[in-house]
């Protein structure tokens, strides 16, 4: 007897999702049962008579719930593929098949009703795939039987319609194509891991990546308890091909994958770190850290909910600076590092205390000192005198230079005397002690999340805590569209080469198509670097989901806006859309106050989402929040309130005397639009009042 595979379906969760909780107690109990012995009597396991695929049968759940289940006899494989209602589970499962594709070699279940009902007719001239070479949809994964169906599609809906009868990743395929990409483009996305030798084998099918998409194969008790616990939660059981394709892949060196918003960066560098984690040896560890605290908390309590105990204890989540810190304390640093307001006050000190010849502002005297001085480690006068100040749009002559050393040697004194350390300086001192000590306890493999917005001196902290270059060292995930802070890392300049170990993800598991394309468009004619010294357009990247166009309204007063908002969220309400879910994102913390309270003055409890703090969905309450603050987070309903003149872009933030400096300055406003815009699962909307931004 061959031995038994026990595998559940990601449409299986999705239908066990839908049931009343009590009927999901039951699915529950008799999972536990059949993952112990499918052959049970107890069991029930009954061929469905009309079925169109003699591998389909029922099981019972209770008097109600029937599951469905596929078998494949001769190797044992039994795969969960649906539960509900007896009379509708037959229904579902009389027109499905569930099959090895021939062409991609993966599992795949799709409806077959369809080409034996249609009318053998010609596909009409107008069919959206009718330029694809039947090979091609063959390749793509379209099952034989649907070539027709797939023929006489004529319109999106059409194809949307189909969603549940295509196999998911044919489906992904022909969405790729409706969206506009060349037809052997898609091919080769989808092709991926494509190994030669194809199999009629379900246990070796099971295991290909584009089967895993969609299949995950029970192993044991606690895993399954977990896998039914969150049902809806996919990204912890499946992943894309492209995905896995970066996660389980022994690196040479360091390797940076990038992704437009929501295309799972962060999914993937945590199923990295487990991954990793899993093959460790004893005492080695792999230190995960992004660039804000309240991520660095998400990304715990992720970890914590698909890693196994033995393997979370050899994962360490910190956000750098945090990192920063506490590695000092403990080497008896004695100093504080500072942030913002603390350093304008000693950048302003430092410019009134130097006597000098020049007239420049107290952030351009940050920002030199930030992309110059820290950017090259041009500590001295001498080396800042010929440090490079490509990127600059300030020209400074070596007389000048001079000068703004005078200010930069104030600023070193005062920064000294109050025993103070802006964060890149200490960064570039937590190096310096690891280089002295370089027995002293490193990472065997660090994992980046939020790369983009990490400066040179992080990166090259970085690259010392994982010692020399080695196997799986480095895995930066990023996205430049998103920078919102103002450093712009070059990692080769770090010391980090990561030269034939570059992927980019595609998918955006997050957003309607609708939002992706309105808030990418924001992003239009400006040029993204890859983090190193590349462009990156993110060009090839698309949603999986639609919906409405993110609405644009613009008031007359505030307080008509205000009314706007509220009665929208009582609408929401009413129809069902749990307030936690919504959140109200504005440019600054002053405006977030007064939206606070109107809202509470309205009857809305708020629940403000802050920078050490993570987002407690238990807690009650309509989430608000800078629109800084919201990086890395989601949210069902996005509404991005005051999109006025003057605040986004902000004039403070935008009102630099270099001229550079204000043009990245200007696309960072439009990145943190572009960020708070992408946050929106279903629905976005964008409110302002007086004039609106000059964004819209
Ligand atoms: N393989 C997957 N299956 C199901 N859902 C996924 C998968 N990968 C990612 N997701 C979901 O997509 C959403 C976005 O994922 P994630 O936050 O990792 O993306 P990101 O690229 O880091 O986003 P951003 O850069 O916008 O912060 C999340 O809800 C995540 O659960």
């Amino acid at each position: 007897m061959a031995q038994t595979t026990i595998a559940i379906s990601s449409d299986f969760l999705t239908a066990f999702s839908k049931l009343p909780r009590k009927a999901q107690g039951k699915v529950t109990e008799f999972m536990n049962k059949f993952r112990n012995n499918p052959r049970s009597s107890g069991i029930n396991f009954e061929k469905i008579h009309d079925a169109m695929d003699n591998k389909i049968h029922s099981v019972r759940i209770d008097d109600t719930y029937r599951g469905i289940v596929a078998r494949q006899k001769e190797t044992g494989v039994y795969l969960l593929l649906w539960v509900d209602h007896h009379d509708d589970a037959y229904d579902w499962a009389r027109r499905k098949k569930c099959e090895i594709n021939r062409h991609t070699g993966n599992v795949q279940v799709y409806d077959v009703e369809y080409s034996t009902v249609e009318e053998k007719k010609p596909a009409p001239e107008t069919g959206l795939f009718i330029h694809v070479k039947e090979n091609d949809l063959l390749e793509l994964g379209v099952p034989s039987e649907q070539i027709e169906m797939v023929k006489r599609i004529e319109t999106p809906e059409e194809l949307y319609d189909l969603a549940s009868k295509i196999p998911e990743d044919a489906f992904e395929g022909l969405e790729w194509i409706v969206n506009g990409f060349p037809v052997q483009e898609v091919i080769d996305l989808m092709s991926v891991e494509r190994k030669e030798e194809k199999t009629q084998d379900f246990t070796e099918a099971l295991q290909k990546p584009r089967s895993q998409k969609s299949f995950v194969i029970v192993e044991g008790e606690e895993e399954l308890r977990e896998i039914m616990a969150a049902p809806l939660e996919k990204w912890r059981v499946f992943l894309h091909p492209t995905q896995r394709a970066v996660v389980e892949r022994e690196f040479n060196g360091p390797a940076r994958v990038l992704g437009g918003a929501g295309t799972g960066k962060t999914v993937v560098a945590m199923h990295r770190a487990k991954w990793l984690a899993s093959q460790m040896k004893e005492k080695q560890k792999i230190l995960f850290t992004t660039f804000t605290a309240n991520l660095a908390d998400d990304i715990k309590n992720n970890l914590r909910s698909i890693c196994k105990p033995s393997e979370q204890k050899r994962i360490e989540v910190v956000h750098l600076d945090g990192w920063v810190t506490r590695f000092l304390r403990e080497q008896d640093y004695d100093y504080t590092i500072v942030y913002d307001d603390k350093l304008a006050e000693i950048w302003q000190e430092a410019i009134d205390t130097a006597v000098i010849d020049v007239d420049l502002s107290p952030e351009f005297f940050a920002e030199e000192w930030s992309k110059v001085v820290n950017a090259q480690e041009a500590y001295t006068k001498s080396q800042y005198l010929k440090a490079s100040r490509v990127g600059r749009g300030t020209r400074l002559d070596r007389k000048k230079r001079m000068e703004v050393w005078k200010v930069f040697e104030e600023y070193q004194n005062l920064m000294k005397e109050n025993r103070y350390r802006d964060i890149e300086t200490a960064m570039h001192e937590c190096r310096k002690i690891l280089e002295r000590t370089p027995e002293r306890m490193k990472y065997q493999s660090i994992i980046v999340d939020e790369g983009q917005d990490f400066g040179m001196p992080a990166y090259r902290l970085l690259r010392a805590l994982a010692g020399k270059e080695h196997q799986n060292d480095l895995f930066i995930v990023g996205d430049a569209h998103q920078r919102i802070y103002k450093n712009k890392p070059v990692l080769s300049r770090a010391g980090i080469n990561i030269r034939g170990r570059s992927s980019y993800l595609k998918i955006n598991y997050r957003t309607t198509e609708e939002i992706r394309k309105f808030a990418f468009g924001m992003l239009k004619g400006i040029e993204f670097d890859d983090l190193d010294e590349g462009n990156d357009d993110g060009r090839t990247y698309q949603s999986l989901t639609h919906g409405e166009l993110p609405v644009v309204k613009n008031f007359k007063d505030a307080r008509e806006e205000i009314d706007f908002l509220t009665s929208k969220l009582k609408e929401l309400t009413e129809s069902g859309v749990d307030l936690r879910n919504i959140c109200i994102v504005a440019r600054t913390h002053k405006l977030l106050k007064d939206y606070i309270g109107e809202l509470n003055n309205a009857g809305f409890r708020t629940y403000e989402i802050k920078r050490s703090k993570i987002d407690d969905r238990a807690l009650e309450g309509v989430r608000v929040a800078t629109m800084h603050r919201v990086k890395g987070l989601e949210f069902q309903q996005v509404f991005v309130v005051a999109a006025n003149n003057r605040i986004i872009p902000l004039t403070a933030a935008i009102d630099q005397e270099d001229p550079v400096a204000r043009e990245d300055a200007r696309t960072a406003e439009k990145c943190l639009l572009y960020v708070a815009l992408t946050r929106a699962q279903e629905a976005t909307y964008i409110t302002s009042y007086g004039t609106a931004s000059e964004f819209l």
